[in-house]
């Protein structure tokens, strides 16, 4: 269970995240969704210690991790997985040892340094990659693929962590609609498959709606909603998003009687 406590981080004198308590049960599929700027990307990064919190909690089944500090901390960035907008990959190195990059925290460092990974190491990491139908791939310059398989890479990486939860920050946000779908799908399945919980922040509130059991909608860095998709009415979608609701809410039917 990850629980969130009156979370809250201000840059200067502006509150990005105001005061969020969440909690979130394992193998929950959980969309984070609002407008641009409404702090979605600072409260994943709170949760993966990226950014410190000003004030609040973080708690991951009962433990305190707001603290974390050294190999605690990097255990901890160990159990939570990060999927960025921008893959993140090391583009000069191949797809199977930018997935290998995802098993440093179960290896020892100096095999890591040295890059002797072992075969069985090399084999999770492969399996990782044909589950995604990439098993193709796996030598190839990660530089070299399309968005859509570089971010299936990062997510293949993300799962040979062996994460409790994926915290994926706009994953989709710069792929086509085909690709959007693919990584997607790969999200949902390994949430599905392996009870990982997922946490997925999405400008998109159709994708938003088709693949999360539960969402969280933040206007101006605070909890506005917290629900399953369907009981996120179009009204409720348009106080969410504002002036940029013609964008997301679909097909819109109702903005005139808003
Ligand atoms: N490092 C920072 N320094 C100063 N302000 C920041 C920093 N990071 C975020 N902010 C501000 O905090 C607010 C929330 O930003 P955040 O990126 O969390 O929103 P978001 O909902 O993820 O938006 P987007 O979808 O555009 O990424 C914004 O006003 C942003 O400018």
């Amino acid at each position: 269970m990850l629980e969130l406590e009156g979370l809250t981080r201000r840059f200067g004198a502006m509150t990005a995240v105001d005061c969020v308590s969440l909690a979130i049960g394992p193998g929950e599929m959980v969309g984070v969704i609002g407008r641009s700027g409404a702090g979605k990307s600072t409260l994943l990064r709170m949760i993966n210690r990226l950014t410190d919190p000003s004030e609040g909690r973080i708690r991951w089944n009962g433990r305190e991790v707001t603290a974390l500090r050294g190999r605690a901390l990097r255990q901890w960035r160990g159990q939570c997985a990060m999927v960025f907008q921008q893959f993140n990959l090391v583009p000069r190195l191949d797809v199977l040892t930018n997935v290998l990059v995802g098993r440093l925290s179960h290896v020892p460092s100096w095999r890591a340094l040295l890059r002797l990974w072992s075969e069985e190491e090399r084999a999770i990491a492969l399996s990782a990659l044909e589950q995604f139908d990439m098993g193709a791939l796996a030598p190839q310059q990660a530089g070299s693929l399309s968005g859509g398989q570089q971010q299936r890479v990062a997510i293949a990486r993300a799962l040979v962590q062996e994460p409790a939860i994926i915290l994926a920050d706009e994953p989709v946000a710069s792929l086509d609609p085909r690709n959007t779908q693919l990584v997607m799908d790969a999200l949902a399945e390994i949430n599905r498959r392996y009870g990982i919980t997922v946490l997925v922040n999405l400008h998109s509130l159709d994708l938003a709606r088709r693949y999360c059991d539960r969402l969280v909608g933040l206007t101006a860095g605070r909890l506005v909603f917290d629900g399953p998709p369907e009981a996120l009415t179009d009204a409720v979608a348009r106080r969410l998003y504002g002036l940029e609701a013609a964008e997301v809410v679909g097909a819109v039917p109702a903005l005139a009687d808003a």
